[in-house]
């Protein structure tokens, strides 16, 4: 059972967690193992345990556009893409975004969290980062059926953690892995060395947040809260949305002091105290606005509100960075048709009796997303062009910095990462095999699909998500400044052009039969263009929002997570993440988690 709002409203506890999400969850529950010390978690989505459109996989987005699962945020419209507004929806519920993610299990390269620790985060390092990450999972390896046939070229047990809450195992693979993987080699790719520890470039199979025998999805609500529910001082509150962080008066001068945590429950404001920390876990997209709520911002931002600012940190909102991709679509040869996961939505009949073998037998609820592979721009673009491509950036970074343009936080940044493009140990470019047609106008009854993305990871352009207004309840503005470092849009041509080419290369060509989309008709680089811009998707990796940086390099927090200019106030998501990773998230988001916790607990 969940806590009741009597457990919770007006009562003191040690440590007050804002968002439950899938760091939330992990922090508190790794506080709480302590019987002396007492843990309350907020989250304003509703619990939804045991519930089939959270843990039956192969519903990819099917949450999306129903409040009980997703925030629906929306960007402004973006100049620098035609003026679009992308959909960028988030996971409103017990484990947050891992209760509705894609299972993808990664982590990224060991060069992208040791640049973390260079941008001057002391205790940062991979060796750290991987320690941690080992410490979340319960790895299931793959069975010699699985390896043969999903054809899981890389398995070393000591890249792997054991004894961890979260299961994480191998998903059925589609009849499409094999000859993407196949035909990724014959296009050039090598095979992963040591994807889950530190070396990810290359192809490969991930595995997947997911249990290997009841076949259902894992996240921090099936490792962090049910085994802990019944412990005493660990309460969580749904439905439980925090409106701002309750300061006690501070003279000036002196750091702030959180005292608690106003926050709204059925309609009725109540307040929860918090004897040592408040810690923050709303996401990348809410912590800066509980911060800015609370008197913590950017002065230019808080004022225009009539907020009075507690403390002066322009970083509060900036430096957002984004993942995003687009589809390529094919359809797939009359022999698969029944292999693409699309037969799911077009023919209901055949869904059921899927369903109706889920957990036993073969169903096609079983296959996951797995066949990846992180590439450096050389092997989309070519070595020359890459290397043109790199050096033309690079004189257009550095004519920005003599227009004194880029502060002094980007000029740090945006050298690592042309440091690590022109040493190709960048993982810019990534490629995702997806057993359907990913863009849902494309999906029609009798056809089935497959779709590989053009995915970038480490983008030049940087957005800011600031409030609206002082009402808790609306919506941040989403500014992610979408392209506007032409870089970002050069990169995706490069890995569009490239995975177009696989149409040509066997055995992919062989099981498929044409191009749906884009399709043909988009041929020039002003075409391609378009089409990036039209259908870029979020890849739902946002990061960066409160980062970890010194504070004269705009920075939120210090290393050990806590805000500048307070004495007691945490941020564990990723929003503390100072630069972006060539990874999907969840990973990294329950490492933070577990690294805070130690640094909480005065372990490290
Ligand atoms: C559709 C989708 C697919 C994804 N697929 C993958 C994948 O395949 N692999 C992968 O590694 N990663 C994936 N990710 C990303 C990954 O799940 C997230 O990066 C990770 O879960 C961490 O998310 P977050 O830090 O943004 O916070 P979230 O997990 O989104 O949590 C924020 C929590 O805070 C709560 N909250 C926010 N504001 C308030 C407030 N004011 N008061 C109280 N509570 C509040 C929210 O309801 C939410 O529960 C995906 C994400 C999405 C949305």
């Amino acid at each position: 059972m969940t806590a009741s709002i009597s457990d919770v409203s007006g009562q003191t506890f040690d440590y007050v967690v804002i968002g439950e999400k899938t760091s939330g969850l992990t922090v508190a529950a790794r506080l709480s193992e302590d019987p002396n010390v007492t843990v309350a978690v907020l989250e304003a989505g509703s619990a939804n345990l045991d519930d089939p459109l959270i843990d039956v996989p192969a519903q990819f987005g099917k949450q999306f556009g129903n409040p009980k699962y997703s925030w629906e945020y929306s960007t402004l419209p973006q100049k620098t893409a035609n003026d679009k507004v992308y959909k960028w929806p988030r996971g409103k519920t017990l484990g947050g975004s891992s209760a509705i993610n894609y299972f993808m299990w990664t982590k990224p390269p060991t060069v992208d969290i040791d640049a973390w620790e260079k941008l001057g985060n002391s205790g940062w390092s991979a060796a750290r980062f991987f320690e941690y990450s080992r410490k979340v999972e319960k790895f299931h390896p793959p069975t010699d059926e699985a390896v043969a046939k999903a054809n899981l070229q890389v398995f070393r047990p000591e890249a792997h953690g054991y004894d961890g809450p979260l299961d994480i195992s191998f998903p059925a693979a589609s009849a499409m892995e094999i000859p993407f993987q196949k035909a990724l080699a014959n296009a050039g790719v090598k095979v992963a060395k040591d994807p889950l520890n530190g070396d990810p470039f290359g192809v490969t199979m991930v595995p997947n947040s997911h249990h290997p025998v009841k076949r259902t999805r894992t996240s921090a609500a099936t490792a962090f809260y049910l085994p802990n529910k019944d412990r005493e001082n660990f309460k969580v509150l749904p439905d439980a949305h925090v409106n701002r962080i309750v300061i006690k008066s501070s003279g000036n001068n002196s750091d702030v002091e959180a005292e608690g945590v106003e926050f709204e429950h059925q309609g009725q404001i109540h307040i929860v105290k918090a004897s040592k920390e408040v810690i923050i876990s709303a996401g990348t997209l809410q912590t800066p606005q509980v911060l800015e709520l609370s008197g913590i911002g950017d002065k230019r931002i808080l004022e225009p509100f009539g907020i009075k600012t507690l403390v002066d940190l322009p970083g509060v909102g900036a430096n957002m960075q984004e993942h995003s991709f687009v589809s390529l679509i094919s359809e797939l040869e009359p022999s698969l048709t029944n292999k693409s996961l699309d037969i799911l939505r077009t023919d209901p009949d055949y869904a059921k009796e899927q369903l109706a073998l889920f957990g036993k037998g073969e169903s096609l609820f079983h296959i996951g997303l797995s066949s990846t592979a992180f590439e450096p721009l050389k092997t989309m673009a070519g070595e020359a062009s890459a290397q043109e491509m790199i050096q033309r950036q690079k004189a257009r970074v550095q004519t920005q910095i003599e227009s004194g343009l880029l502060s002094k936080s980007l000029q740090e940044q945006y050298k690592l990462q042309l440091e690590k493009l022109e040493n190709n140990q960048s993982g810019d470019c990534e490629l995702i095999l997806i057993p359907f047609g990913a863009v849902p106008s494309v999906v029609q009854k009798g056809r089935s699909c497959v779709s590989i993305t053009s995915a970038l990871n480490l983008p030049f352009s940087r957005g800011t998500i600031h409030i609206k207004s002082t009402n808790p309840r609306d919506q941040p503005i989403v500014d992610p400044h979408t392209f506007e470092d032409t870089f970002d849009l050069d990169v995706m041509t490069a890995t569009f052009k490239f995975v177009r080419k696989l149409s040509d290369v066997e055995p992919w060509k062989s099981i498929i039969t044409k191009e749906v989309f884009p399709g043909p008709s988009v041929q020039s680089d002003e075409d391609i263009h378009n089409y990036l811009k039209e259908g870029l998707v979020t890849t739902y990796h946002t990061a960066g929002t409160a980062s970890m940086l010194p504070r004269e390099l705009d920075g939120v927090v210090d290393p050990k997570l806590r805000v500048y200019g307070t004495k007691n106030i945490r941020v564990v998501d990723l929003s503390i993440v100072p630069l972006h990773i060539a990874s999907h998230t969840q990973a990294t988001a329950y490492t933070i988690a577990e690294i805070a916790a130690d640094m909480i607990k005065g372990v490290i």
